[in-house]
């Protein structure tokens, strides 16, 4: 892949936004762009269709999307479905019109089914109902797998859809109301500790499963796909194995050094019980995870405790 191809990320200050950035600079791109909300608010379509015309990249990797844990995918379901569906409408639109050669777009393993057999492989999408919590932001992704496919098929435009599992790491949501369980976790043990609390409340029944891959993996997936993969078929992006919300909590809870019991809170949703993807495609690929979850933890917390000053809202 051409080194100085001019690459767009969009949502370049995001979780995995940030960390594609750093896996480009790391693998020697030289001509990365990026744009903030404030310069281009990528629900705005002639602002998208101008930058286009304007900056004609060849790549777009489009990591930009209107993201949260599971209270806030249940509290704003119009903003989830309406501003994935503009955003991404927007991208893949202008991109094709532009004549980019390569967008890669990201789904999510929450497109499957609430109760599809485990581990969960491409072919389950659409097999059977979603998990209610979160089947407006599933719905809007499952669009965006849907319009890459049929721009592949009517204008051979070279879309790739990835479906990466539950992401963590540095440059994380760490809110308390809106954040994904990890990062959330990791703030509300560190909270208890520095106050000297007795306990930590985890919510739900801490019965759920789920995968977690740390986000300098998926960068490195991305950027692996980008330059490898071209076909209409979605790739699940994880590591293959999973652990409990209590087993996770257990984890955090030493990771943090916190000597206080934990509380669940069983009115606050489980969400989906357990969404494990397949990755044998991913395999056959020729990439695979590399970074332990243990190893990810240390080093998301520190991240966490150098940038107390980022920690979103
Ligand atoms: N986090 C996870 O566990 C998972 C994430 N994904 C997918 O990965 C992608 C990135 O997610 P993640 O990095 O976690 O999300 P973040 O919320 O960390 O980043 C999203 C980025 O999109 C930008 N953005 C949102 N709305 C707009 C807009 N209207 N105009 C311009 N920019 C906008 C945000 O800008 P600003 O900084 O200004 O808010 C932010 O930079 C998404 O497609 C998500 O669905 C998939 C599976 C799991
Ligand atoms: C990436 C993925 O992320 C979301 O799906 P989710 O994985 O269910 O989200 P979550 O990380 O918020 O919760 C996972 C589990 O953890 C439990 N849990 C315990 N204590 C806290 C807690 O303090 N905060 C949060 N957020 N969850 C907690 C929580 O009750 C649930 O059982 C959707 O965006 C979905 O669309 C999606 O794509």
């Amino acid at each position: 892949m051409n080194k100085h191809a001019r690459i767009y990320v969009a949502g370049h200050r995001g979780l995995v936004g940030s960390a594609l950035v750093r896996c480009l600079q790391r693998q020697g791109y030289t001509r990365v762009l990026t744009r903030t909300r404030e310069e281009l608010d990528l629900t705005d379509q002639l602002a998208v269709a101008r930058f286009f015309e304007s900056e004609r990249p060849e790549i777009v990797l489009d990591a930009a999307a209107k993201v949260g844990g599971i209270r806030a995918n249940n509290i704003y379901p119009a903003e989830f479905i309406r501003d994935n569906l503009l955003i991404q409408t927007h991208l893949i639109d202008s991109a094709y019109l532009s004549g980019v050669r390569k967008f890669v777009f990201l789904g999510s393993s929450c497109i499957y089914p609430k109760l599809a057999q485990q581990p969960l492989k491409e072919d389950y999408l659409l097999t059977g109902p979603l998990e209610p919590t979160n089947q407006w932001y599933a719905l809007a992704k499952i669009a965006g797998i849907k319009q890459c496919q049929a721009y592949r098929r009517q204008y051979g435009f070279d879309a790739i859809s990835l479906m990466p599992t539950n992401l963590y790491g540095p440059g994380d949501n760490f809110s308390l109301e809106n954040s994904h369980v990890l990062p959330a976790l990791i703030r509300k043990f560190y909270e208890a500790k520095v106050a000297g609390a007795e306990s930590v409340t985890v919510w739900g029944t801490g019965t759920p499963r789920r995968e977690f891959l740390h986000v300098d993996d998926l960068a490195d997936a991305v950027v692996f796909l980008m330059e490898t993969y071209s076909d209409e078929e979605i790739v699940n992006v994880g590591v293959g194995e999973d652990l409990s919300i209590r087993e996770l909590a257990e984890l955090i809870r030493e990771t943090v050094g916190f000597e206080g019991d934990l509380v669940f809170d069983p009115r606050q949703p489980d969400g989906t019980p357990r969404k494990l993807l397949d990755v044998s495609r991913l395999h056959g690929l020729g990439w695979r995870a590399r970074i332990p979850l243990k190893q990810g933890l240390e080093e998301t917390y520190g991240w966490f405790l150098s940038h107390m000053d980022k920690v979103r809202e």
